[in-house]
């Protein structure tokens, strides 16, 4: 007699899976924390430099005074942009969305990369620290051509006086903000910097599991992020926010959106159950940019559209809510926002193809086959 044949677990979307270690960051639902190698994010956000955190996220440790002035010191010689690569973005359509300008500009960096055809120049752990580095270097600039060239304007040369968050706005402005706008900025990007196995890093990582390259890795992961349900759920604040218009109109709208089942973006999240940990941080942020540019209309719309959604669903927003309406008070232009997110994450994503890589098991689950039954081909 056979054995009656058992069916396997299916855990859609991986749900509750733990796929594998990582010693880069730990969410914790039940304590509503994150950690990056140890560290509360909300105290790195608080008082740390994006360019330490990158050097932490990578390393392991936070940089020492020589260690970080290395690190700013590469990071400013690697941000002049490639006359190729500012071809390739100038091909990309300007209707298209910075998503895809980014996607197509990471891309071409790999082929520019003529180190990848040296014997094991793909995985060389020396290599791709350096490309780490170059890819973090290069995104602001890249990020800051994509808004400017969809309002018309030349690209902004980097300046070496400045660190990276303020050169980021030089490269996109042509001006660098006052204080307060910079730090909510280094806020944003700090709390954006890393989330443990996420839908995009996840995608790094399978990649980087079949032996790849990490500019593939990262072109893959700028394509998952791109999603509402991901990275693009900041975009979808705004747009939220712009249809709704006044406080006032939060609830009507919401009401019609949750009647007609439209998930409503920057809230949920498949981890935290009871608020994302960075909120607190990065509202903290909105808040400061609310009072310095006096823009108290659309701190009232964010509490009402959050008070109405809580009140009706126990559902907390995540980190894109504060984040959307935070980049646009410091003037991006709501396609850019997930972009911001992209140059944040690249730390992140290239810390976990390192790790993925050092101790590499191929990425591949298995599937629970529900269509038709063995038959036979008709004859012709
Ligand atoms: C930085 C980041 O990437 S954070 C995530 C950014 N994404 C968003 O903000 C998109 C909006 N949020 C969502 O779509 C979800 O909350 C996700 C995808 C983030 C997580 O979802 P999951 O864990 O898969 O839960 P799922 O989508 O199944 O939601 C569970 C229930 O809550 C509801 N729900 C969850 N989030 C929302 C939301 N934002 N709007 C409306 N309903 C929601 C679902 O409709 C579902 O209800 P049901 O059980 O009655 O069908
Ligand atoms: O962890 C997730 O699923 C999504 C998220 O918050 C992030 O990537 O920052």
């Amino acid at each position: 007699m056979t054995e009656p044949r058992t069916e396997p677990d299916v855990r859609k979307g991986l749900a509750g899976v733990v796929a594998d270690t990582t010693a880069i960051s730990k969410v914790d639902p039940e304590t509503n924390s994150l950690l990056y190698r140890g560290y509360p994010v909300q105290d790195l956000a608080a008082s740390q430099p994006f360019e330490a955190v990158a050097h932490l996220l990578w390393h392991g440790e936070l940089p020492t005074g020589a260690e970080l002035a290395e690190l700013e010191r590469l990071e400013r010689s690697l941000r002049p942009m490639d006359d190729r690569t500012r071809r390739a973005i100038d091909d990309v359509p300007l209707e298209a969305h910075p998503m895809d300008v980014l996607r197509t500009a990471v891309s071409q960096l790999g082929g520019l990369d003529d180190t990848l055809g040296r014997p094991d120049g793909v995985l060389d752990p020396e290599l791709n620290q350096g490309r780490a580095v170059y890819l973090f270097a290069q995104l602001p600039g890249i990020v800051a051509y994509s808004q400017r060239r969809r309002h018309g304007l030349e690209p902004v040369a980097p300046r070496d006086d400045l660190d990276y968050a303020r050169n980021f706005l030089w490269q996109t402005f042509g001006e660098v903000p006052d204080d307060a706008v910079v730090d909510a900025f280094r806020v944003s990007l700090v709390l954006y910097a890393e989330h443990s196995f996420n839908a995009s890093t996840f995608t790094a990582r399978v990649i980087a599991s079949t032996l790849s390259d990490v500019y593939s890795a990262v072109t893959g992961a700028i394509g998952a992020l791109k999603g509402p349900l991901h990275g693009g759920a900041n975009e979808a604040v705004m747009h939220a926010f712009a249809e709704i218009g006044t406080a006032d109109r939060a609830e009507a709208w919401l009401d019609e959106a949750l009647a007609a089942k439209r998930k409503v973006m920057g809230f949920g999240h498949r981890v935290y159950r009871h608020g994302d940990s960075r909120v607190p941080s990065m509202k903290a942020a909105l808040d400061a940019l609310v009072a310095h540019y006096d823009r108290p209309d659309l701190a009232d719309l964010y509490a009402a559209l959050e008070s109405a959604f809580v009140e009706r669903k126990g559902i907390y927003p995540n980190l894109d809510y504060p984040a959307g309406p935070a980049y646009h008070l410091m003037g991006f232009d709501t396609p850019t926002f997930t972009p911001l997110f992209v140059a944040a994450r690249v730390t992140g994503w290239t810390a976990h193809v390192a790790e993925q890589q050092a101790a590499n098991s191929l990425i591949r689950p298995l599937s629970q086959y529900v269509g038709p039954e063995r038959r036979e081909v008709p004859p012709q």
